[in-house]
């Protein structure tokens, strides 16, 4: 049963929270009155409401036919030519366009000229939004200090000088790579000076330049460091001075620290991190991403026993060694990911109903990006006047042409000119995949990103070919053919449709968390792919991923792909499926269980507490990323191998209760948490129950639908 109250606006039932806080918040400040918002949020349901249901109820006709051509096929082996040849024939897959160029308009140079990470943050939670926002600059030496790196991360408390030494001679070997002397080695330098004649480096009794003197930007003051500005594939590093400072002081130099240009874009995510399921969380994650884009927002908590006040970072002004200045922006430039077509809200309701979530997104979280959009002066996001949204889940060029379109009437109704709103494309669906260039095309005009790597792609993958067999397990369907296919087209299909210089196109995100040693070696072959950026889970590993755009030169790496030729449809349509060796018991076993584990450590804080995001210890106890996305590939797994009868639903059922106690355990130490075990009964334990065994009927497989509800009853009971 819901608790909200409605206030009536233009025909609208508007939920009265989000009501007040559109019009008390939002609305001052951008020249967009409350009648102007309100009518036209009901014109824009009037318009596209009905066509955002059509879009479903295509997805599900195109699955249940996929469904039945398997079904029909039995046994026979897998024909990839016939498979292609009935994808054509139903409409899934359409004809490649003529060849054609994105003409995207203004885009900021964090996203079209500069390559480096890209940070992703659920932004329902402040402290996290606002670090993510000051990401953009990263202590290399924390980093390297705080991580797996140099070794397994330090217990705490003090400094091992032992450590702190491997530190900064890795560091030092860094400078030298990226940044290397006229003779000698930064980890030998005794003093740098800067001056009007640029950045000298004392080693033993000579002074010697840069090899490359215009890497030297200039130099700024900050209480009492110096800061020494270098820039390196457009990616620029802070040499921080100061001998009064404990490990300045134990450097000759007084080198203190190696701050990196890191988080150059982070996403503010109002979707699979978060979990907000009614009008009070929708407003609560609107809010944040709203303070973001004025600039006010703050967040109070206690840090090492002492209470701390985080706000967004100030941009940096450097001295250029001509006595000019030059300010570079303090903050990630940040983007919006909104939701995606599957879920509606009661937050508004027309005519009795429940609205599209990703309508009320659109409206809301443009209004609150028009902030920035009004400065005139100080610190900003956009500094070409633009808004980034992020489009999740969308499946194929119709769907991508609907939001296209979405986004001209929000445009239209708050005032703005066409194509302020640009828009990321996630390649996470294979009928995006599968039709990328007709995709992308129908995004020409506000197209910001393409990219991939995405766990939901896993997930789209098994809940496609469902009925086509049993898939392998969940790193050997990662392994196999169709993964390569989806990143290598995506890399090339960008190029041709001339992303380069003028969009990303990024790989996806590095998921275990603290392995970030693994992460250092893993992760340098997204830019040695092509991409100009991938997505990191958190600032320590931005600022890790940030030396892999100093090792590789992605713009040189992009001319050396341009041109060649795209990898044919066949390896992305041919699922990977167990195939002629079947998994032994003993396999399907700890797979059930990682699955169930993975699935209940995720699902117990997202229905109990509105935890979006979070770190899960797998089966050998890595600590896991699970958010919507890998939740969707386990649970699809399962549903996978239950529907081809590898397992049944008692195992299944028994792997849940033991992995439940299993969790209950893990999370002994939180005072909020609710044990799943004994009663297996709570809306926790049925939600991650729902999952698997209505993972076949679940649109699309998602999780949205089973969270959701099972969040809401929490939130009844307890205020029950
Ligand atoms: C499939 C997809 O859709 S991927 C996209 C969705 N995924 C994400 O957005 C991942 C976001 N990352 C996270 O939520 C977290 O990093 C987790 C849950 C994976 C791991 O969290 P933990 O390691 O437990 O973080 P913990 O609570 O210990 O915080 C450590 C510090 O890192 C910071 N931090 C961690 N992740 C982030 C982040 N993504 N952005 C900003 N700061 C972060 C915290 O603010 C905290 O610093 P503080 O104390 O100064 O505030
Ligand atoms: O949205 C991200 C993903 O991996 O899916
Ligand atoms: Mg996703």
């Amino acid at each position: 049963m819901s608790e909200t109250s409605y206030t009536q606006r233009h025909g609208l039932d508007v939920a009265e929270e989000l009501a007040a806080f559109v019009e008390t918040s939002v609305l001052p400040g951008i020249g967009v009155e409350a009648d102007r918002f309100w009518s036209g949020y009901a014109e824009l349901l009037g318009e596209f409401a009905s066509e955002n249901r059509v879009l479903l109820d295509r997805r599900a006709d195109l699955q249940g036919r996929i469904d039945a051509w398997h079904k029909a096929r039995g046994n026979q082996p897998w024909d990839v030519a016939a498979y292609r040849a009935f994808l054509t024939e139903i409409g899934y897959l359409v004809p490649e366009p003529a060849p054609f160029a994105i003409d995207n308009g203004r885009i900021d140079p964090e996203i079209a000229q500069v390559a480096g990470p890209q940070l992703v943050v659920p932004v329902s939670n402040a402290r996290f939004a606002l670090n993510a926002a000051n990401a953009r600059w990263g202590s290399l030496y924390d980093a390297l200090y705080g991580s797996d790196v140099m070794g397994p991360p330090p217990a705490g408390g003090g400094i091992d000088p032992a450590r702190r030494d491997a530190v900064v001679a890795r560091a030092a070997r860094f400078l030298d790579e990226a940044f290397p002397l006229e003779s000698g080695s930064h980890a030998e330098v005794t003093a740098y000076h800067a001056d009007d004649g640029g950045l000298t480096a004392t080693v033993g009794s000579s002074d010697g330049a840069l090899r490359d003197p215009s890497a030297f930007v200039g130099r700024r003051v900050e209480g009492g460091d110096t800061g020494l500005v270098l820039r390196h594939n457009g990616l620029h590093v802070e040499l921080v001075i100061n001998p009064d400072h404990p490990i300045g002081a134990a450097s000759a130099s007084g080198l203190r620290d190696v701050v990196l240009e890191a988080a150059l874009t982070a996403i503010q995510d109002c979707e699979d991190s978060v979990a907000a399921v009614d009008a009070a969380d929708k407003v609560g994650v609107y809010a944040n991403w709203l303070g973001l884009m004025t600039g006010d927002l703050a967040d109070t908590f206690e840090k090492g026993g002492k209470p701390m006040t985080r706000r967004l970072a100030a941009d940096r002004e450097v001295t250029r060694p001509d006595g000019s200045t030059v300010t570079l922006q303090g903050r990630a430039l940040l983007l919006v990911r909104n939701v995606g077509l599957l879920m509606t809200t009661d937050a508004v309701r027309l005519n009795g109903q429940d609205t599209p979530e990703g309508l009320m997104d659109a409206m809301v979280t443009v209004a609150c990006a028009m902030h920035d959009l009004k400065k005139t002066d100080g610190p900003r996001n956009s500094r070409v006047g633009a808004v980034y949204v992020v489009k999740p889940k969308m499946h194929g060029p119709d769907e991508a042409a609907f939001a296209d379109r979405t986004f001209t009437k929000v445009e239209q109704i708050l005032g703005l000119p066409a194509n302020t709103v640009k828009l990321g494309l996630m390649d996470e669906e294979r009928r995006t995949s599968a039709n990328l260039a007709a995709t992308i095309q129908a995004l020409r005009n506000r197209l910001f990103f393409i990219n991939t790597g995405f766990l939901d792609r896993t997930g789209d993958e098994i809940h496609t070919s469902m009925q086509a067999g049993a898939f392998a397990g969940r790193d050997a369907t990662r392994r196999s053919g169709w993964l390569k296919a989806y990143e290598d087209r995506n890399v090339l299909i960008g190029l041709n449709a001339g992303l380069r210089g003028k969009a990303q196109i990024g790989k996806g995100m590095w998921a275990k968390p603290d392995a970030l040693a693994e992460m250092l070696q893993a992760k340098i072959a997204h830019p040695q792919s092509g991409a100009n950026t991938a997505w990191v889970p958190s600032p320590t590993a931005a600022t890790l991923h940030a030396l892999h755009y100093h090792m590789v030169d992605v713009a040189a790496r992009q001319d050396q792909l341009q041109g060649q030729p795209v990898p044919d449809l066949d390896a992305l349509l041919t699922p990977a499926l167990v195939g002629e060796t079947p998994l032994s018991a003993d396999e399907i076993a700890r797979e059930v269980d990682n699955s169930a584990q993975g699935i209940l450590g995720y699902v117990v804080r997202w229905v109990d507490q509105g935890v979006g995001c979070s770190k899960v210890p797998d089966i050998d106890d890595v600590p896991m990323m699970e958010d919507r996305a890998t939740c969707r590939i386990s649970a699809q797994l399962l549903a996978n191998w239950l529907e081809q009868r590898l397992i049944t639903s008692e195992q299944v059922e028994d792997a849940l209760r033991r992995m439940a106690a299993k969790v209950d355990g893990q999370n002994a130490g939180d005072p909020n948490y609710i044990p799943m075990a004994p009663g297996f009964d709570g809306p926790a334990f049925e939600a991650a129950r729902d999952l698997v065994l209505t993972g076949t009927t679940q649109p699309s497989g998602y999780t949205e639908p089973a969270l959701h509800a099972r969040r809401r009853e929490a939130k009844a009971l307890r205020r029950a």
